[in-house]
């Protein structure tokens, strides 16, 4: 779950499973990298954009252990026609705590029918044949 914050920004916390380690006890760093990634998508919808990650640059500053809350933070840091530039960084220990992970990313505004042509035709069906989905996202395409 993410949250709005100031300006367009998000907040959000990721709990590391045991399905999510890498080395023994500790986070894989895709699953980070994941986690990163879902948060500063959200980002988009606050700016009622459609888009895909085009760029996303991870550091991985501490190691993260199995059962960690990580508490992130997403903003965006400019838009220049399509290309939507963002950061995001992930803290333990609690909202200030010592950051573990960051990550820089460019988005890049889609249509609908990025997902349409390229998505596999079960699962664009089932979402075409779900009114909410279907009005939200042409909400968004026709009231940008
Ligand atoms: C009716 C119901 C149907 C269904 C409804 C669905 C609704 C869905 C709603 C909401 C979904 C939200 C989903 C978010 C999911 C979370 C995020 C992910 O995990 S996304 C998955 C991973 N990412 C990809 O799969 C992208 C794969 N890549 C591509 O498809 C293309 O490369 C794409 C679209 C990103 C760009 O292709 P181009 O042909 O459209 O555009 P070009 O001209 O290449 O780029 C535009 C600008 O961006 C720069 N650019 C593009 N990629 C770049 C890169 N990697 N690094 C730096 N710059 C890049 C280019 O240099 C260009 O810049 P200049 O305008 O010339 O200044």
């Amino acid at each position: 779950m993410a949250r709005a914050g100031e300006g367009v920004s998000v907040t959000a916390e990721f709990t590391v499973q045991p399905a999510h380690q890498g080395a023994p006890g500790l986070a894989h760093g895709g699953v980070l990298a994941t986690a990163l990634d879902e948060t500063l998508g959200s980002l988009n919808w606050l700016l009622r954009t459609i888009a895909v990650t085009g760029r996303l640059e991870t550091d991985f500053v501490r190691p993260v252990p199995v059962d960690t809350v990580l508490h992130l933070d997403a903003r965006i840091t400019a838009v220049h026609g399509r290309k939507i530039y963002s950061t995001a960084t992930g803290r333990i220990g609690g909202p200030e705590g010592p950051v573990a992970v960051r990550a820089d990313a460019l988005f890049i505004e889609v249509k609908v029918d990025h997902f349409i042509d390229n998505g596999r035709p079960a699962e664009i069906q089932a979402a075409m044949s779900d009114p909410d989905q279907v009005r939200r996202a042409r909400a968004f395409e026709v009231n940008p």
